[in-house]
């Protein structure tokens, strides 16, 4: 018999300690396995031996009816006795060698992996897959190995990459598993800020625990887990040239964009600064989407179901309401909602740090936007300091500024604005360089963080390339402001707002435009930067 084929996607690793009362384990993971789990490892490390093969028998049954691989944590004597697809070994469990031995070529076995030694030693087995973590502590294993993080995952897998194991390539290829506290609200997060940094190696899936065992619903949650995968099949480094037919014209794309938003009219859920509510809200408006304002925890998962986008600022947030944040970017993630995060006067005030560390250290940020002072604070440069939430911009060199947005957006793997006079957008592979503004922009209060509005609402309808949606927002966003400038009779900042709410109205029918207006030449400022 050919070793089964191996679909790492979602993999459900048992414990039946943790099984809401009344609930059978067979039950639940065939559940499981309709709501889109692609394989079963039961692990039973207190059953005693006859019953641990009367569940692997029972669970087998299940298992083979709808084509799923099932394995058994650690012991070969049961997985012989069941006649499963394998074993998944872990480093107190019995050796590779002993296991192939005893199980033949057939048969599917996994060793895990927490650091570059066992690595090594895995590579030297060329087992047939490896399951690496843990990424984030779990009270499933509490003695376990220190957690990884989505940083240390990345490295971990860097280094997989380069061992030849038996075949040569092996470290490249050997399907890769993540595991150790994956949920619902961080699975894009491991599997995006995962990816190697060459693009080496990425996660074959991920293996959960308790979000599944310990559910009510096992069935909805494994649909809700597929659905996130899906989306992380959208790379962050899409093929933004794929999109247009000529790289130097943006303006049909971007056209088309401005016009689905109208149609499809998403929600923007803001939690957002008090200065700026009022501004944000008819911003979103004014381009067709759906804004809400909400700062309450027991509203957070209804309006993610609503599948808009999340606009998260935290201009004017407290220290109390710090938890606050970080739960309405979780939210989102569970959801798949697009998060625009806007660390503004990041490097102001200690409060802000904090802030700012929290959430990017524990929650996914699809977008990070920000002046030049807030993406350097981001980034981790201690010296800067903002005053108030102004940029006190630091270079003049535009490769510098574009260097700056390349790297942060490597290392979250993301898409960062930065902006300014110029504006800079990177997804870490391609950089541009947009200067579409108007400089009375700079003198109104609110037009980074209704930017923030616009990228976000662009974001929710075009997912399949986020950095186009990011580089058509803020152009249509900057054009509209430039053309209001352009057109008001005495410039100041009142006549200004008023005549960019209409500008930005007007966009509305931006695919109907024929004539030869500003709504013709969207992309047109926008420019491929070499660094
Ligand atoms: N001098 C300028 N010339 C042209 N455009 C500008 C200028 N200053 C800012 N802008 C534009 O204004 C928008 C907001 O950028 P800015 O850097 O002022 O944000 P911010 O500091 O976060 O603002 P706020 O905190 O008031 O919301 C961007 O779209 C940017 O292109
Ligand atoms: C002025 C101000 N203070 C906190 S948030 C904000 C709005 C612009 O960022």
């Amino acid at each position: 018999m050919p070793k089964p084929s191996l679909d790492l996607t979602l993999y459900l690793v048992t414990n039946s300690e943790l099984l809401p009362a009344g609930r059978t384990l067979v039950q639940h993971v065939e559940e499981a396995i309709r709501g889109g789990v692609t394989i079963v490892q039961l692990r039973e490390k207190t059953m005693a031996t006859r019953a641990f093969i009367s569940l692997g028998r029972e669970l087998h049954n299940v298992t083979q009816k709808y084509g799923v691989p099932l394995l058994i944590n650690d012991r070969i004597d049961v997985a012989l006795a069941v006649g499963c697809e394998g074993v998944h070994i872990g480093w107190e469990d019995a050796e590779y060698a002993d296991a192939r031995r005893l199980l033949g070529n057939d048969k599917i076995i996994g060793v895990s992996v927490s650091n570059n030694d066992q690595a090594e030693e895995a590579a030297a087995t060329g087992c047939d897959y490896i399951g690496v973590g843990p990424v984030f502590a779990t009270s499933t294993k509490p003695n376990h190995n220190p957690a990884l993080g989505t940083p240390g995952l990345r490295n971990l897998l860097e280094f997989i990459s380069t061992l030849p194991g038996p075949t040569g390539n092996w470290g490249l290829k050997v399907p890769s598993v993540a595991i150790g506290g994956i949920n619902l609200d961080n699975v894009q997060r491991v599997m995006y800020q995962s990816e190697s940094l060459g693009r080496k190696k990425s996660l074959s899936g991920v293996a959960v625990v308790s979000a599944i065992i310990a559910s009510l619903t096992p069935e909805d949650v494994c649909k809700s887990f597929v659905k996130l995968l899906e989306y992380c099949e959208n790379p962050v480094f899409a093929p933004w040239q794929l999109q247009i037919a000529n790289a130097s014209d943006f303006n049909d794309l971007f056209k088309k964009i401005a016009t689905k938003v109208a149609t499809k009219k998403p929600i923007v859920h803001h939690v957002t600064n008090n200065v700026v509510k009022n501004f944000s809200a008819n911003v979103t408006l004014a381009v067709g989407a759906s804004p809400i304002m909400s700062e309450d925890l027991s509203e957070l998962p209804e309006l993610a179901a609503f599948n808009g986008a999340m606009v998260l600022n935290m201009g004017t947030s407290t220290k109390a309401q710090q938890g606050f944040l970080l739960a309405a970017a979780k939210a989102s993630n569970a959801a798949g909602n697009p998060v625009v995060f806007d660390p503004v006067g990041a490097g102001a005030t200690s409060l802000r740090r904090e802030s700012t560390a929290l959430i990017v250290g524990n929650a996914y940020c699809d977008i990070i936007k920000g002046n030049e002072s807030e993406i350097r604070t981001v980034l981790g440069d201690d010296v800067i300091q903002q005053r108030g939430v102004d940029s006190t911009s630091t270079t003049d060199d535009p490769l510098e500024k574009a260097r700056l947005v390349k790297q942060l957006a490597r290392r979250e793997r993301n898409i960062i604005v930065m902006t300014g006079k110029v504006d800079y957008v990177s997804d870490g592979e391609s950089t541009f360089e947009l200067s579409d503004g108007h400089e009375i922009q700079g003198g109104v209060t609110g037009t980074g963080c209704s930017l923030g509005s616009i990228i976000a609402a662009y974001v929710s309808i075009h997912r399949e390339c986020k950095l186009v949606a990011v580089l058509a927002a803020i152009s249509a966003y900057n054009a509209a402001a430039r053309e209001a400038a352009e057109g008001v009779k005495i410039l100041g900042p009142g006549a200004w707002m008023t005549a960019f709410l209409d500008r930005l109205y007007e966009l509305r029918t931006a695919d109907k435009v024929e004539e030869e207006t500003w709504v013709r030449k969207l992309g047109e400022r926008v420019k491929l930067v070499d660094v």
